[in-house]
């Protein structure tokens, strides 16, 4: 697809507005599953839609008649009669030389039919032009050829296809095939690149660490919010103040309180009117979508590098690699991505040096599987990949008598620090964790064995459909590689699996090499969008996104396009909503879990209330999320205030966007840190909360509203998603009939227009 067209246009592309985060990977692992394990056969796929005819992504624009066209071919020919008129169309349409000349006017079969429906339906319903009306009466009286028609059938065409006139143009904005020149500060720097390759738990972090931290300044970018803050932790332990910046905030080195491991809210001074912002650190940890490319460090490290080829992010690692301003860029991660950084570094004319390390630990694989749930001991780290295993199994573990510590991707980060901290505290008695692959990439835990829940992982693949499928080996090895971190308490790791039958695959798994990292991820920016708005004014967002898609020619001997799956579902979730185009860019790229009704429906709001120039105070956001919130009762209250949270985190992240629209961000994280401590105590009881969520469904006979989340474990069938979504969400468990009232209410009330409500003067440009 990508090598259809072969000019060369460079364009040089201002990316200010990378897209961020797509929402579901936020916290995970996704690679090519080249080497799956295919006995296992655990695959179940939706339908593909990516073999589609790209002229089929071409809408016609209605065409409108000409004023001017009043008639004036009837008081020369006569009038035509509808009959005659259909007749000499259909027959234009039906002759071979038309459907050959369309062609070369770039009009293939799909594109033909469209555009002579349209041209049908104009002739029949309006005035015709005198040219066209003295050309028809011709071909009826026997003086002209249907075939003449053409050049009246061409001129609707493109009016219809406004494509079909700028092909050229487009396909220059979306030629993606030199990246490398999109970023000429760093291109006119002769940046020292240095690879730290290596298995799990060899030291690879922390030499690029050492060297980050004996820099005048630096940047660490790292795949999880979790990593940036172990990194932000140390820094600042070390002396070296170091601030933390993720896609919603940036933390100053003067809140981390390095004895406790936890950032404190910002401290109030009442004499101060004004506050002044502190001063940014020399020193950044930040996640790798929210590298700065316009400062200037000694050192960057790229963590987790073979991430460049993830089929959602991998863009937010090649923008770090080709864009970053530092003298010396230091990679870690596998060895199967050596060879194509080498390939990249080659287009930028860059040196790579390679350091290569060794595991500092041993990693087992026992010789059983775990069994039973009875087996389980201290150091232990059951790594599940659905929330319901999470609750089940910490569930069996409490009542075997252990404390558990549980981290998952949707807890907010405090929760999921202090659960880490409780963990690694070798004074606290808690001392088994239950965790998805949350904790799967470059944390530091003190893990004795991980032990695989299961072996099959819900994925999204490069179509963005979801389908369920074993880990691949890189995941494996990831997550086994948290077990006998060096200068943890445990001097070897062991990793085995729950189930007897999964135990020859995870051998298997362990025993393979990751494949090699053959492509770099890259995404469309705004700029490129608001090039093709230009040229295709009437498209939606989405489709635009869609026919870049299509048009755009990458280097596949190195680049692929990412995924675009999730900023096309919140493109048409918004598309009624009028907005400048680059408002409706950034809101694309919010990183919104588009899995979470709640999540989505708040998310809408705001975009229309941004809409309207509406500001979006604290107190329009508490009436959104029905603040105050309550101390959860059930899992299923926990559930809501995760997502709760998650619209705080949105808020957060629109902020630093449009600070303008969303200005109460103080308030907004003082809401977050209260919610985070409401979330902590809710985990540390989960158990309770299962047990109050079991009570209420057999009180009520099974029929409890909002007691157990009723997310099935049986794999996603391939009529998922047919049908009203209401239904479905509710089918599922991931709302109640009752919630689903009170937000049908909400979004009537919602699109009412607003009376007595004072605007802001309108600044947007209707799109
Ligand atoms: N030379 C060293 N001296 C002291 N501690 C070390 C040394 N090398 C590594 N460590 C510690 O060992 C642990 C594992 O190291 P590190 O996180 O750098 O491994 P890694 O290779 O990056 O692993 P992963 O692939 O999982 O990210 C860390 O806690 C780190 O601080
Ligand atoms: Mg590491």
């Amino acid at each position: 697809m990508y090598k259809n067209f072969t000019r060369i246009i460079s364009i040089s592309c201002n990316e200010t507005l990378q897209p961020c985060i797509t929402p579901f990977l936020r916290n995970s692992v996704l690679c090519t599953n080249k080497g799956r394990i295919s006995s296992i056969g655990y695959v179940f796929r939706r339908t593909k839609k990516h073999d589609r005819n790209p002229s089929s992504l071409f809408v016609p624009v209605p065409v409108k008649p000409n004023p001017d066209d009043m008639n004036i071919g009837e008081e020369f020919t006569g009038r035509l009669k509808k009959q005659d008129l259909l007749k000499i169309l259909n027959r234009f349409y039906q002759k071979p030389e038309v459907r050959v000349l369309a062609s070369e006017n770039g009009l293939d079969d799909t594109l033909l039919h469209q555009a002579f429906l349209s041209f049908r339906r104009h002739c029949l319903e309006h005035d015709l032009p005198p040219d066209l009306h003295i050309t028809i009466s011709d071909i009826l009286q026997g003086a002209g050829n249907v075939n003449d028609l053409f050049p009246y059938f061409v001129r609707h065409a493109r009016l219809a296809f406004p494509h079909l006139d700028c092909l050229d143009d487009l396909k220059k904005i979306s030629d993606l095939r030199t990246p490398a020149n999109w970023y000429p500060q760093a291109r006119s720097m002769n940046r020292k690149i240095i690879f730290h390759a290596g298995p799990t738990n060899s030291g690879k972090t922390y030499h690029a660490m050492e060297r980050f931290l004996s820099a005048k300044s630096g940047v660490y970018c790292g795949p999880l919010k979790l990593l940036a803050a172990e990194i932000y932790h140390k820094a600042n332990k070390r002396g070296i103040p170091c601030d933390l910046v993720t896609g919603e905030e940036r933390t100053h080195a003067s809140q981390c309180n390095i004895l406790t491991g936890t950032v404190d809210a910002p401290e109030e001074d009442p004499n101060t009117i004004v506050e002044a912002e502190p001063k940014e650190s020399s020193h950044v940890a930040c996640t790798v979508e929210m590298t700065s490319l316009n400062h200037n460090y000694d050192v960057a490290v790229i963590d987790e590098i073979q991430m460049i080829g993830d089929k959602g992010r991998g863009w937010a690692w090649t923008r770090a690699i080709l864009g970053l301003q530092a003298d010396e860029i230091h990679l870690c991660g596998e060895a199967g991505a050596i060879n194509l950084i080498e390939e990249i570094c080659n287009t930028t004319g860059e040196e790579m040096e390679v350091r290569t390390y060794k595991r500092l630990t041993e990693l087992k694989v026992q010789d059983s599987a775990l069994s039973s749930l009875d087996n389980v001991q201290p150091g232990d780290c059951i790594v599940c990949f659905n929330k319901n295993d999470i609750y089940s199994v910490s569930r069996a573990i409490e009542q075997r008598g252990h404390e558990v510590a549980v981290i998952y991707g949707s807890l907010p980060p405090g929760t999921k620090l202090a659960q880490a901290n409780k963990f690694n505290d070798p004074e606290n008695s808690c001392k088994v964790m239950v965790a998805t692959d949350a904790i799967g990439l470059g944390i530091n835990l003190s893990i004795r064995r991980i032990i695989f829940y299961s072996l099959v992982k819900p994925v999204v693949n490069e179509d963005g459909d979801k389908e369920k499928d074993v880990i691949s080996i890189s995941q494996a090895l990831q997550i086994a590689g948290r077990a006998g971190r060096y200068g943890s308490a445990w001097e070897t790791g062991f990793v085995t699996t729950f189930r007897p039958e999964d135990h020859g695959t995870l051998k298997t798994l362990l025993a393979s090499t990751p494949d090699p990292v053959a492509q770099a991820g890259l995404h469309p920016t705004a700029e490129q969008m608001e090039l093709y708005a230009y040229h295709l004014p009437h498209a939606t967002l989405s489709s635009l996104m869609d026919i870049f898609v299509h048009l755009c020619t990458v280097d596949d001997s190195l680049y692929f396009m990412c995924n675009t799956e999730a900023f096309k579902f919140l493109a048409e979730m918004i598309q009624h909503v009028p907005l400048p185009l680059r408002a409706r860019y950034v809101f694309c790229c919010a990183p919104i879990n588009n899995k979470l009704p709640f999540v989505c429906a708040t998310f809408l709001k705001m975009v229309r209330q941004y809409s309207r120039s509406e500001p979006l105070t604290r107190g329009w956001l508490c009436r959104a999320v029905d603040w105050p919130a309550p101390p959860p009762r059930t899992i299923m209250d926990l559930v809501h205030l995760e997502a709760v949270f998650d619209v705080l985190e949105l808020y957060l992240w629109l902020s630093y966007r449009f600070p303008d629209m969303f200005p109460d961000v103080k308030l907004v994280r003082e809401m977050e840190v209260e919610l985070d401590a409401i979330i902590q105590q809710g985990i540390f009881q989960i158990t309770r909360l299962l047990r109050n969520s079991e009570q209420l469904l057999k009180e009520s006979g099974g029929a409890a509203e909002g007691a157990y989340p009723r997310a099935p474990r049986a794999p996603a069938r391939p009529d998922d998603g047919k049908g009203k979504l209401s239904d479905m969400l509710v089918a599922r468990g991931l709302i109640t009939p009752q919630m689903l009232k009170k937000l049908q209410s909400e979004l009537v009330a919602d699109s009412k227009p607003d009376r007595g409500k004072k605007k802001l003067p309108t600044r947007h440009k209707r799109k």
